[in-house]
């Protein structure tokens, strides 16, 4: 054995010598060569650590001012891009600058943009156990101002600790199925009046309906408030009630307002700007909205808690989620009216809008609709009401919902304040920075789904997994996740089927988008509606 291998190392070593000698006149160029090698490796460590080291200001962007920082570019004579279009800058911003790019707010605080599957990955599966969401300024000043109706800035504003005992007081109930299983037979009284309405306003010759955005906002509204307050607020029928008027119309100015402060220096912060003798115009809209709001939800809710107080121990199934937050002895009061005003206004445009962007999608693909009323006549016998077991076998239905949300979510991105440092394509960037992860341009590139323009429901069939599918998250994630999805998914499917079973539907026109804060659709959106046989 020993000497088997003392022999091997003997031949290696002559081998070696005899290398050495053959290689000898070519000494000089071996020295140059391993010299040259060495260069490359050092060249390529510094650009390894370059590039590991890439900080958050090397992130391309438009350019910053001291103080106002990027806000110039939305300003009405010096930036390109309109306030109303931030979707469309967003869009140019990511093909100028690439898969992210940075904003700054005022003060110069930095915002990232990111659209590259991976980088919304690390945020969105971050396990953290108080996610942070960037609060509303504007709302927050108001709400601290009028501390004899508001106790805190509430769930939508308030972090940590604060924001999850809120939660878990006031939102338990929308996470349970068999709560919102059970409003099933209100939401198919409420989408029966809805395709009355729709009788009478279309053409009877035509079919054809002027504008479907008003009245699917009432429509959000009716329903959220029947969530919210056990109310049927009545703004489908021909009578209106003047209070839902001017909740509805509160809800619209509360997210203009929103809007406009986005991307305006914050006047409203300073006694110079904002004192008793003036006030910016924007901070008193958004003033005018809370406070209607604020008053019509809480007469709304005196009526809800005499009614409940009337009531029998069982509460009947609409008072469910008012009751349970009106009698948590947890709560001050003022927390119990600031919540059920935010669930109604979180709830009365998104549930509207997304409908009529849904239906958009569903009217504009007819084989896609021909499936959906298949399924439809399938499930459901003539006249019978949308039941839980309709839900549960709608597969098609599930499908249309997942497409449309990949395509034009209302929410196109998702906002969060990082909580440690991480890094995002490249760059090192640290606790504290803002991020906005944009899944509804991510979801448009080809690279993740395949024909991205087009409405596909059958990618979502038939339990087919989408590598990239994690993008597609219309109510966000983690634990800030929003409370409304599953009143919101029941609620959009009864109203598209109620529709899709009673009419052929039809649009000729193109969609066209605006920023309110959220994404929303520009109307008049006019739409076709046939009585099937
Ligand atoms: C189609 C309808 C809706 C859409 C698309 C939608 C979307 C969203 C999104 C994207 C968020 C942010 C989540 C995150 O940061 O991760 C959110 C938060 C929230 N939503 Fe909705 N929402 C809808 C309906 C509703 C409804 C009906 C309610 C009524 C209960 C509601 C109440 C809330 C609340 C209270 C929050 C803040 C949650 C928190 O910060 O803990 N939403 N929603």
């Amino acid at each position: 054995m020993w000497e088997i291998t003392h022999a091997a190392r003997n031949t290696w070593a002559l081998a070696l010598a005899l290398l050495a000698i053959s290689l000898k006149p070519y000494g000089f160029m071996l020295k140059c060569f391993l010299l040259w090698m060495r260069v490359l490796a050092s060249t390529a460590r510094t650009i390894k650590h370059e590039l590991m080291h890439r900080s958050i200001h090397d992130i391309p962007g438009p350019i910053p001012f001291p103080i106002i920082g990027t806000q110039w570019i939305y300003n009405k004579y010096l930036g390109k891009y309109k306030i109303s279009k931030v979707h469309e800058a967003y869009e140019s911003m990511f093909s100028e600058y690439g898969q992210v790019f940075r904003e700054e707010a005022f003060l110069n605080y930095p915002v990232i943009h990111i659209c590259s599957s991976d980088d919304i990955k690390t945020i969105s599966t971050a396990t953290t156990l108080y996610p942070i969401r960037p609060p509303i300024g504007i709302v927050c000043h108001f709400r601290k101002e009028k501390t004899e109706w508001y106790k805190d800035s509430g769930i939508t504003n308030l972090q940590g600790k604060e924001w999850h005992t809120l939660r878990s007081n006031t939102t338990a109930d929308l996470f349970k199925l068999r709560v919102i299983r059970n409003l099933l037979p209100e939401l198919n009284d409420i989408a029966l009046a809805y395709t009355q309405e729709l009788d009478k306003m279309r053409n009877p010759d035509t079919g054809r309906v002027q504008d479907i955005i008003e009245l699917n906002r009432k429509l959000g509204f009716e329903s959220t408030c029947l969530l919210g307050i056990g109310l049927r607020a009545g703004l489908l029928e021909d009578e209106l009630d003047p209070r839902a008027k001017k909740l509805s119309e509160a809800t619209n100015s509360f997210f203009e307002a929103l809007n406009t402060d986005s991307f305006s220096l914050p006047l409203w912060k300073w006694k110079l700007f904002n004192n008793k003798f003036y006030k910016p115009s924007n901070y008193v809209k958004l003033c005018k909205a809370e406070t209607d709001l604020y008053e019509v939800i809480s007469e709304y809710l005196e009526e809800t808690k005499l009614r409940i107080s009337e009531s029998s121990d069982q509460p009947s199934a609409i008072d469910v989620i008012p009751r349970n937050i009106i009698n948590n002895t947890n709560l001050d009061q003022r927390v119990k009216n600031s919540s059920i005003a935010d669930f109604v206004s979180a709830g009365m445009n998104t549930v509207g809008n997304t409908l009529s962007l849904l239906l958009y999608h569903i009217a504009k693909t007819p084989d896609v609709q021909k499936n959906l009323y298949k399924e439809i006549c399938n499930e459901l016998q003539p006249n019978e009401d949308i039941t839980p077991g309709f839900l549960k076998k709608a597969k098609y239905l599930d499908a249309c919902l997942k497409e449309y949300y990949r395509m034009t979510p209302t929410a196109p991105h998702i906002a969060r304040i990082l909580d440690q440092d991480r890094t995002l394509s490249g760059y090192h960037v640290p606790k504290g920075t803002a991020i906005l992860c944009h899944t509804r341009i991510a979801c448009k590139n080809w690279r993740y789904f395949s024909e991205p323009d087009k409405f596909i429901p059958e990618r979502w069939t038939d339990n087919k997994r989408q590598e990239h599918g994690h993008l597609v998250c219309p109510f966000g994630f983690q634990r800030r996740i929003c409370p409304g999805q599953q009143f919101s998914e029941q609620t959009l499917k009864v109203f598209v089927t109620s529709i899709v079973r009673r009419f052929d539907v039809r649009c000729e026109q193109e969609l066209e988008l605006e920023s309110k804060f959220l994404l929303a659709p520009v109307g008049p959106l006019a739409m076709v509606f046939r009585d099937r046989n």
